[in-house]
């Protein structure tokens, strides 16, 4: 099966789109894997699918799988390139969508200036909606309103985490230095901590002032990318909530620059960010392929 795609990058996380709105393509978890393969596929961090509207008042539904295949509820920097995409393929002339995903409706907005803004919805704060076993840990009361988890990780280590959900899972920990941040070890052995049920994202933030953070995720899914945009907004959240930073926050990525606002309590979460297409193409799906 020979399938057309769109490679986009969004602040350096890189994405294979599809475009479904007029049929599905019937792919299966092994073919998410092969188009997310770097050396026999196309290679990408998450592979994004545009379906049509689900429901009236909606534009588009939004499907997001990882390079392993798995189903996501969640991408934010994709959410741009969708955006970029649907205007692009002639599919929609509005500036401004209302798009489905898996865990609510998130609004994309097409700027002038090239950039996209997602109202990513509010930020999930309770520990069960990521969801993450917090039962029997020791919470640590900082800020006004924030709390961070003490978390055992590998056999002698604990780390002061905080947990926010923008519909797929982050756990946030705050360290002095991305660029020393342990991020290669210490991501999977968060990961690995059978507290968070269904995975999770991990964010190493380092505070430069109340403004600007830097930021490192190991992805769930993927490992370490260059950056992530709903684990941008769940810094920014945390960040807030720990009394660290104020409602609107430059967030340096190792693929370039987002900016994110929050008001708090139940407002929305705003991303804003690039979103870039690098290249059409085809490729023949391998008729072999191990489910
Ligand atoms: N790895 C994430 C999905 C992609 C998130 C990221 N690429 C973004 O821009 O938000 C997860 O398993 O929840």
């Amino acid at each position: 099966m020979r399938i057309p795609f769109t490679k986009m990058q969004g602040a350096g996380n890189d994405f294979v789109v599809l475009d479904e709105t007029r049929g599905r393509l019937g792919l299966t978890a092994a073919h998410y894997r092969f188009l997310g393969d770097r050396h026999f596929g196309v290679g990408a961090d998450q592979i994004l699918t545009v379906r049509p509207s689900p429901a009236p008042g909606i534009d588009f539904e939004y499907i997001i799988h990882n390079a392993d295949g798995q189903e996501v509820e969640q991408c934010g920097n994709g959410a741009r390139c969708f955006a970029r995409f649907v205007r692009d393929s002639g599919l929609s002339t509005k500036d401004t969508l209302r798009v489905q995903t898996m865990k609510g409706v998130i609004a994309p907005q097409l700027n002038a200036d090239g950039r996209v803004t997602v109202d990513m919805g509010a930020p999930r704060l309770e520990p069960q909606e990521l969801p993450f076993d917090a039962s029997g840990l020791k919470l640590q009361p900082q800020g006004d309103w924030g709390n961070w988890s003490i978390l055992p990780v590998g056999a002698a280590h604990e780390v002061l985490l905080a947990t926010v959900s923008m519909g797929n899972p982050h756990a946030v920990l705050q360290v002095l230095d991305v660029d020393t941040a342990p991020v290669a070890t210490l991501g999977p052995q968060v990961q690995a901590n059978a507290r968070f049920t269904q995975g999770v994202n991990v964010g190493f933030m380092q505070v430069r002032s109340r403004n600007s953070i830097r930021l490192r995720v190991y992805e769930r899914g993927v490992g370490e990318t260059l950056a992530c945009g709903s684990g941008a907004c769940a810094a920014v959240v945390a960040g807030i909530r720990l009394g660290l930073l104020d409602h609107q926050v430059d967030v340096e990525t190792r693929g370039g620059m987002l900016s994110i606002a929050w008001a708090g309590g139940s407002a929305p979460v705003l991303m804003t960010g690039p979103a870039t297409t690098v290249f059409r193409g085809e490729i023949d799906m391998p008729d072999n392929l191990a489910a």
